[in-house]
């Protein structure tokens, strides 16, 4: 088969993916600082997606326009086939029920136990778990998801960081979602537990046959999870590719990432 054809085929079995996320030509300013200038780009389902872009070049701007949380200038925006901007309040909460978040530090509440932590976004979407009379058993598969099923009755300040991000995952699985939006997974933890961290976030892909998005700086963490890269460079989407693709790339500002 010609290059050529290899490459035109490779590209009809992506498009024929179903995209669960997908983003147009966004763009957004805060006055004068023009942070997102026409970025765009497509997550597949069952994909690992990597955004990576230097510190303020406007990843979480992107992850509220997406989820709603600020409102895009300009640009498209869809998720599960549902364009953000024409979703009344109801149904973007229902929405957001199938997207989990694990945002950078975790944020657990410190005053309740980890049973509290993981009953609270049940309790905020009962729409969609029904009314759950024993929250216990829900609680404890999600736990053991981690393998942290022994913490349920401590506090997070009895946790260590790697367990604290864990118990944030078991939390945001709890609400069995569809896509999982990670920003940072591996911020400040060690080689060693982020690696732990890495391995779960795979065997979680699999098991629930979840879509992620995750936003990283991280090399290491986007090497061994993502199936596709994109790199936010000046508010676009500057290149995208596979982790072996982009790091042999020979261009400066790409090179400059895969850079230790
Ligand atoms: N609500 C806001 N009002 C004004 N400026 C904002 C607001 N939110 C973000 N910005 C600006 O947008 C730019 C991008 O910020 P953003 O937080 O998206 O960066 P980031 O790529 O996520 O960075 P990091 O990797 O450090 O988290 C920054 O210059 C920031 O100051």
């Amino acid at each position: 088969m010609e290059k050529q054809d290899y490459i035109s085929e490779q590209i009809d079995s992506l498009d024929q993916r179903e995209p669960v996320i997908e983003i147009r030509d966004l763009h957004k300013s805060f006055g004068d600082n023009h942070v997102l200038n026409g970025f765009s780009m497509t997550l597949y389902k069952g994909e690992n997606l990597v955004v990576m872009g230097k510190s303020g070049s406007g990843k979480s701007v992107m992850v509220k326009c997406l989820v709603g949380l600020i409102q895009p200038d300009s640009g498209f925006l869809s998720v599960m086939g549902k364009e953000i901007k024409t979703l009344d309040r109801k149904t973007l909460d229902a929405l957001r029920s199938d997207i989990g978040f694990l945002f950078q530090g975790s944020a657990l509440y410190d005053s309740m136990t980890v049973r509290e932590n993981l009953e609270f976004p049940m309790r905020r979407h009962k729409e969609k778990l029904g009314n759950i009379r024993d929250t216990t058993p829900m609680v404890l598969e999600a736990l053991e998801n981690v393998g942290l099923a022994h913490t349920v009755d401590l506090m997070p300040s009895e946790l260590s960081g790697g367990m604290k991000r864990r118990v944030a995952l078991a939390r945001t699985l709890i609400l069995k979602p569809k896509i999982i939006l990670y920003d940072e997974p591996t911020s400040g933890l060690d080689p060693i537990t982020s690696k732990e961290i890495i391995q779960l976030m795979g065997r979680v892909q699999k098991k629930y046959g979840t879509s992620s998005l995750i936003i990283t700086h991280d090399v290491d963490c986007a090497r061994v999870i993502s199936e596709r890269m994109v790199l936010l460079v000046e508010g676009k989407n500057y290149v995208e590719g596979s982790y072996t693709e982009l790091s042999k790339s020979t261009d400066p500002r790409v090179e400059a990432f895969f850079k230790k």
